[in-house]
């Protein structure tokens, strides 16, 4: 397993960054997710009008460029603008949020109705798991649909932006799906 990360690893650092996106409705906590990647010391985040970016390393030899763009109703029908050359999908679920996990799953579907974006490598994260009212993970994919979805498609994982738990191997899942991707590629399997 070791030998296999440590391959991955060599070749997705001499491709250079991979572009991420990162996207969830408003209150979701995408960019908390970010800057506790980034390992900014006291932050506090604001809604995001537009987009933050910032070039991540969830471990030794993998680069991310994550774009974390805002998710207000109104800046949904901008999201589209971000979908050119994606490698990969991180999609952040308040895990607190049922009432509206209904329009996260109708947004999510929506993303993958576009050409450029059908067959991009999708994280789920079941974020917010410290709060006592969080919906486990298993059931959030229920709600979303992603049993309909082909297994190797998707990953959902809970996650706390807080103290961080379950955020890099996230990253790291992420950036090994995208490398598996591109290898079935090149070997004309996908
Ligand atoms: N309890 C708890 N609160 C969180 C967690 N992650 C983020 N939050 C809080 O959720 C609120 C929204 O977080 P943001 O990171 O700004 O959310 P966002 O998805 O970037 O929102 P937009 O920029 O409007 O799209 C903030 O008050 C965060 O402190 C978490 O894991 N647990
Ligand atoms: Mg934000």
């Amino acid at each position: 397993m070791g030998k296999v990360l440590s391959k991955v690893m060599k070749k997705l650092s001499a491709d250079g960054p991979k572009r991420i996106l990162m996207l969830g409705l408003d209150n979701a906590g995408k960019t908390t997710i970010l800057y506790r990647m980034k390992r900014t010391e006291d932050f506090h985040t604001v809604p995001t009008i537009g987009f933050n970016v910032e070039t991540i390393a969830p471990c030794r030899g993998i680069s991310l460029t994550v774009w974390d763009v805002g998710g207000q109703d109104h800046l949904r029908t901008l999201w589209h603008h971000y979908f050119d050359n994606v490698d990969g999908l991180v999609f952040v679920i308040d895990s607190t949020d049922s009432r509206r996990l209904g329009i996260a799953r109708a947004e999510l579907e929506g993303i993958y109705q576009h050409d450029a974006m059908k067959n991009v490598p999708l994280i789920v994260l079941a974020n917010k798991q410290d709060a006592d009212d969080a919906i486990p993970a298993e059931q959030i994919a229920r709600k979303l649909d992603l049993i309909e979805w082909p297994d190797d498609s998707y990953y959902i994982i809970p996650c706390c932006a807080l103290s961080g738990d379950g955020i890099t191997d996230a990253f790291t899942t992420l950036a090994q799906m995208i490398r598996q991707q591109q290898k079935s590629r090149r070997l004309g399997i996908a």
